[in-house]
């Protein structure tokens, strides 16, 4: 691999926007300076006075694989992130078969390390399955969830017994619980109260704000109780938003980190109830699309810390399959591939500032799910050289005929992205031109943190690689 000197760009360092210079060699970035020498044989990138930022770490992403590849497979969705920008992401249990147990585990990482041109986790699904846990935290998943609470894509549901059986097994291996917070027995009770109801925001209306706050309540609770490390996934209310705040300010007038993180998704923050006529059904996710109110709380949320990060909860269905009636059609839509453009034109545009945008996107997802320690997270040096060049004023179109999931479509459709133009990934160019410049199974599988047997470590050594 030649190294690379990124030459005429600005950074984000040391609290301020600087130009620089980059070297990167083996992969990681070795220098950050001025006027950096270079022997002739290294690449040089002339940036022309664009942005390097640390590339995006996106926690939440379904990439239907095994099982769902009409929808997406580990190649079409890891090229959506390239060419978004992100450059490490953490894949989803609610896959056909689910990711319950060591033969599924094995199977999905098979595929990930034949196809994905991005580095990635794998996430251990929750259901019945608690005895299976500790094996799957042994195996390497970064995390346990999305633990759904209440029915979504996959129905994986589990009850509230479940639930707090499994936030204790999860704490006893000291990992992570992921969560999907919505309450599942307010949401049965709506749907009988709004039967007639067949408009589109009837979506909306069956799993209210409360239906949301009502399972953050109950999850922080538990998460106190049992003191099980945990993170919130896509939080879309005014309310829950409130709840956090106070729960982390409480931790902190005591001198404690709190013990959760919490995610928002680009579609809580950009799209609104007002979107349902011109989305129809394209726009049924959850939790569900929100009022103005919980709109500007996110936004308030993601700047005073309540939120720690941005994630896409990349959900692809087909247009076939979306192109229904209300309740017919799945929950989910497709965002790894505009994540960072539209946070990126977010910080265009003074919703927030750079530094928090950078912080939301990259340092504070490797933290919190434990990828600092592989390196990833922060334009420094002795970090992954996972990068991205753009040009912050370069406001497009965002146009589904250009993106790279399987869906076809986005929900963002017309509104307007900062893309990058060069996306690098362990020192390589992976995105340059518009266009993918990656080999199928480049990513690496970041293990989790649970301790692994030499047993087990040699099997998951030999997984994926007899493919190329
Ligand atoms: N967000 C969604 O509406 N759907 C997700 C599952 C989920 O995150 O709940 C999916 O997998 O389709
Ligand atoms: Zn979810
Ligand atoms: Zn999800």
């Amino acid at each position: 691999m030649p190294d690379i000197l990124i030459k005429n760009t600005r950074i984000y360092y040391n609290n301020s926007l600087q130009s620089a210079e980059i070297i990167i060699e083996d992969g990681k970035v070795t220098k950050i300076g001025k006027d950096l020498r270079v022997s002739s044989s290294d690449m040089i990138i002339d940036a022309g006075g664009a942005l390097t930022l640390p590339a995006g770490i996106d926690v939440h992403v379904h990439f239907r694989e095994p099982g769902m590849t009409s929808k997406e497979n580990w190649y079409t969705g890891s090229c959506a992130a390239a060419a978004g920008g992100v450059t490490t992401v953490i894949d989803q249990p609610n896959t056909v078969p689910p990711t319950t147990n060591r033969l599924a585990f094995e199977q999905k990482l098979r595929l990930a390390r034949g196809k994905s041109i991005v580095d990635f986790g794998i996430n251990g699904g929750v259901t019945g399955n608690i005895e299976k846990l500790e094996e799957l935290w042994k195996l390497g998943v970064t995390a346990f969830g999305e633990i759904f609470m209440a029915e979504s894509t996959g129905g994986l549901n589990i009850n509230e017994e479940t639930f707090e059986e499994a936030l204790a097994e999860i704490k006893r291996l000291d990992a992570l619980a992921t969560i999907h917070a919505e309450d599942e027995k307010m949401r049965l009770e709506f749907e009988k109260l709004l039967k007639g109801d067949t408009s589109y925001e009837y979506h909306s209306r069956v799993r209210p704000n409360a239906c949301e706050a009502a399972a953050v309540q109950k999850a922080l609770e538990l998460v106190s109780k049992l003191q099980v490390r945990a993170h919130l996934c896509h939080i879309s209310t005014l309310e829950a938003t409130g709840i956090i705040r106070k729960k982390k300010y409480l931790a902190r007038r005591e001198n404690k980190e709190p013990l959760f993180t919490c995610e928002v998704t680009p579609h809580h923050l950009f799209l609104s109830t007002r979107d349902w006529e011109r989305l129809r059904s394209f726009g049924k996710m959850n939790p569900p699309l929100r009022g103005g109110n919980s709109i500007k709380a996110l936004v308030n949320g993601i700047n005073d810390g309540t939120i720690d990060m941005v994630a896409s909860d990349h959900a692809p269905h087909l247009e076939s399959e979306k192109d229904v009636d209300i309740r017919a059609a799945p929950s989910g839509v497709p965002g790894v591939e505009t994540l960072m453009p539209l946070m990126l034109a977010a910080v265009r545009k003074n919703i927030l500032p750079l530094s928090r945008m950078i912080m939301l996107t990259s340092w504070n997802p490797a933290k919190a799910f434990g990828l600092d320690r592989k390196s990833k997270g922060r334009l420094e040096v002795g970090f992954d050289a996972d990068l991205i060049i753009v040009n912050p004023r370069e406001l497009r179109p965002i146009k589904a005929e250009f993106l790279h999931s399987k869906a076809g479509w986005t929900p963002f459709e017309g509104m307007e992205g900062v893309f990058p133009e060069y996306t690098l990934s362990r020192g390589e160019v992976i995105w340059i031109e518009e266009s993918i410049n990656a080999k199928p199974g480049r990513g690496n599988f970041l293990e989790g943190r649970g301790e692994r047997s030499e047993e087990d470590e040699e099997d998951l050594e030999e997984i994926g690689e007899t493919q190329d």
